[in-house]
């Protein structure tokens, strides 16, 4: 797990660095700048043309150190300090003194200063980093202002000036292409809103105290490919089917029968020992047809859920793609809710149909794992102002349940009952298309019932998923991936994930 930490504890961190290593405040910068520059010089050509815009605290001090380092790389680089009321830094004054005559420097001190970085082809953006506690005004927003009006990439040391890593932003912020910060991934950088002003982030080593961050508390964490392996058990010699789980699902109606399929094919490749399928009656055909591993279970109904079949031999149930909001069916929701005690995953239409009969709600069994998209997780928890709400909503909702709650997207999110968020970060904007869901329903499923914890199901089901788009991405291109692509591609997922071990 990597673990996301808040702006105070990364200060602190930084100061125990210092005091325990020990290094000097203004070597630890300088190996900030460096880990900058190495990525630096891997991605940008040496004949474009730098312009580099510092603030003058310790952001613009890194600004200062990684403009001396690409100058000896031989970039032709210029300098701009933007002269407003934060006091010169220590270490930006020391940086600032390393400089001797070139790069060349300019200070920016009137608002009326504009057009300026027009003839670069690289801004590095250093006026603000994690110490930012207010929206930037005045001679600060204009440079941000005139950074973002220029066609140069746009580059940003440790995070986009003006955007606040643990709280809502407002006024001007750096529109960066991408974001190169210090170690630690900032909680904003995960959220939809932020996007336009991160780009593609990434974090550089900078060799902060791997101790002191272990032992900083935290319930928000960026999952890894290593959290996955170590979850997911490599089958042994003597398992039999019934070692693991038979998983059922209920899904599909008149019109919709791929999303049973789509979730059943998923189930399936995710390792259940027994897959059985409710379908309506129109649906047994195709299903049998498409799917001959799994059981159909028949519903009385020719095109929709209408009554839960004897339930006590599933070990669990996803519940969702694709069965529509009919009367019969919200009641045949409420029948499944209390009679299984096991805890199941909730999907698509089961989600809205909770959104509108909330009563529902407190029948979830307790570590089922409800995986809404953003507007379905809207019907449940109602609007939010800007995604930290969002996020603080998302939490409440796992702990009143005592559930998982998944909120898919870029960076899934993954809220747990005790309080802990995880963030995910396989998948790809190719996997935003219809049916996408209801093949994480079917993973969810699969894991679920051979037996892993809700929390163990959450992490590894939405992580292979995700991974499963990516690799799927990489032959078909994220404008013709489809959902089953996605299954065709799980097996690869799982086996990159095994193959760690
Ligand atoms: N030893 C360290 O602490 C290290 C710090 N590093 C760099 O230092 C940065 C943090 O530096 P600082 O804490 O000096 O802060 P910044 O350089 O982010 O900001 C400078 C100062 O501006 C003031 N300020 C905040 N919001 C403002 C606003 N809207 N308008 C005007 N002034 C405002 C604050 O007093 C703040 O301390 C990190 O993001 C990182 O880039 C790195 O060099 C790694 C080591
Ligand atoms: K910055």
């Amino acid at each position: 797990m990597v673990r996301i930490l808040n702006t105070k504890q990364i200060k602190a961190l930084d100061a125990h660095t210092i005091e325990h290593e020990p290094v000097k405040s203004i070597d630890l910068m300088e190996r900030a700048c460096r880990a900058f520059v190495n990525w630096f010089v891997q991605r940008i050509d040496a004949t474009k043309k730098i312009g580099i815009v510092c603030g003058t605290g310790n952001n613009g001090g890194d600004g200062l150190g990684i403009a001396r380092m690409l100058h000896d790389w031989g970039y032709p680089v210029k300098v701009w300090i933007v002269r407003g009321l934060v006091p010169e830094s220590a270490d930006f004054k020391t940086n600032l003194e390393r400089i001797k005559g070139e790069p060349e420097i300019a200070d920016i001190i009137t608002e009326s200063d504009k057009g300026l970085f027009t003839d670069r082809d690289v801004l590095i953006d250093a006026i603000f980093g994690s110490g930012l506690s207010r929206p930037a005004d005045g001679i600060y927003a204009q440079a941000i202002r005139c950074m973002n009006e220029t066609d140069a990439m746009r580059i940003a040391v440790d995070i986009p000036s003006g955007l606040l890593a643990d709280n809502p932003s407002s006024g001007d912020i750096i529109k960066a292409h991408y974001t190169v910060s210090f170690q630690i991934p900032k909680l904003a950088f995960f959220f939809p809103h932020s996007h336009p002003f991160t780009g593609e982030w990434t974090t550089v080593d900078i060799g902060l105290h791997k101790d002191f961050i272990r032992q900083s508390e935290t319930s928000h964490f960026l999952v890894t490919a290593k959290d996955i392996t170590r979850i997911i058990r490599p089958r042994k010699r003597f398992d039999h089917k019934g070692t693991f789980g038979h998983a059922l699902i209920i899904a599909g109606g008149y019109g919709k029968m791929g999303a049973a399929l789509l979730a059943s094919a998923a189930a399936l490749r995710s390792g259940p020992g027994l897959l059985s399928v409710h379908v309506p009656k129109s649906g047994y055909t195709i299903l049998q047809t498409a799917l001959p591993e799994a059981m159909a279970s028949i519903d009385t109904h020719e095109h929709f859920f209408t009554e839960a079949p004897s339930l006590e031999k599933y070990s669990t149930i996803g519940i969702g793609p694709g069965i529509g909001q009919e009367p019969a069916t919200v009641k045949a929701l409420a029948q499944v809710l209390a009679n299984f005690k096991a805890p199941l995953v909730i999907d698509a239409d089961a989600l809205n149909i909770l959104g509108v009969n909330p009563e529902l709600m407190k029948r979830i069994p307790e570590n089922s794992i409800l995986t809404p998209h953003p507007k379905e997780f809207e019907r449940l928890a109602g609007k939010w102002d800007n995604d930290f709400q969002r996020l603080e909503k998302q939490k409440r909702l796992a702990s009143e349940l005592k559930c998982v709650v998944v909120l898919k997207g870029a960076y899934s999110s993954i809220a747990t009952p005790d309080g802990k968020v995880y963030f995910n970060p396989t998948g790809n904007p190719g996997m935003a298309k219809g049916g996408s869901g209801d093949v994480l329903t079917g993973i969810l499923t699969g894991l679920l019932a051979q037996g892993y914890s809700a929390e163990e199901t959450a992490l590894a089901g939405v992580y292979l998923h995700g991974l499963a788009g990516d690799i799927g991405s990489r032959e078909k291109g994220t404008f013709s991936l489809i959902a089953t692509d996605l299954v065709e591609f799980l097996p690869q997922s799982f086996k990159t994930v095994l193959n760690k071990f």
